[in-house]
């Protein structure tokens, strides 16, 4: 199992995937690997996100994890299913120690400084800036990031192909995440046709 520091080098950006039909799982997936995005977030913000988990995880080359994960019986779930790491919109002691103490990859989301004390609390280094843009963009997590000079972000929520270069820019930064990926009704075509280009981002 990859590590989350080279799950977040492995690319520029980790698309944040919303699944509402299992049947679009692997060819959506078969179309990010095939333009470049490796690393997938699978939210479960829909009922079918577990098993688009299972169905993902047979694309080959695709490292599959969940997003949204909230507690501690999602966690179980998605191990149950397969999934490769974890994404959280925030941290809490009791859910950071459970992943923890798993060993899987772990990207919490962070917004503050007592988010990323709480973090550092547990060992973690890796962060998810979360929601991104909302928060005061790459100005914050700027002034943010300047006491932890450990840690290591992925910025989400808001960001865009052409807003993606200014975070990739800044040296803590290692990777962005972002839905902007796939569009709601674009086709596979289009969909690697986007990933192509977010795979390709550079500051
Ligand atoms: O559900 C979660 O836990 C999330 O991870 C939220 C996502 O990060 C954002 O919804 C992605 O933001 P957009 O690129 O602005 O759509």
């Amino acid at each position: 199992m990859p590590d989350i520091e080279t799950i977040m080098r492995t690319g520029a950006v980790i698309p944040v995937l919303v699944i509402d039909d299992v049947a679009t799982a692997r060819p959506l997936a078969e179309a990010l690997v095939a333009g470049g995005l490796k690393v997938l977030e699978v939210t479960l913000r829909t009922p079918a996100a577990l098993d688009a988990i299972r169905e993902m995880k047979q694309v080959p080359g695709a490292i599959v994890g969940a997003g949204t994960v909230v507690s501690k019986e999602q966690f179980a779930r998605v191990m149950d299913a397969g999934g490769e790491f974890i994404v959280s919109p925030g941290l809490t002691t009791d859910l950071g120690e459970a992943i923890v103490r798993s060993g899987v990859p772990f990207l919490p989301g962070v917004a503050n400084a007592g988010d990323i004390m709480r973090g550092y609390e547990l060992g973690l280094r890796h962060f998810k800036f979360f929601p991104a843009e909302a928060n005061g963009g790459l100005p914050a997590l700027k002034a943010l990031a300047a006491p932890f000079y450990e840690a290591q972000f992925c910025p989400t929520g808001g960001i865009t192909a052409e807003t993606a270069p200014t975070y990739l820019g800044f040296g803590p930064v290692r990777c962005v995440g972002g839905s902007w990926v796939t569009p709601k009704g674009a086709s596979m075509a289009e969909v690697e046709r986007l990933a192509r280009e977010a795979s390709a981002l550079r500051p």
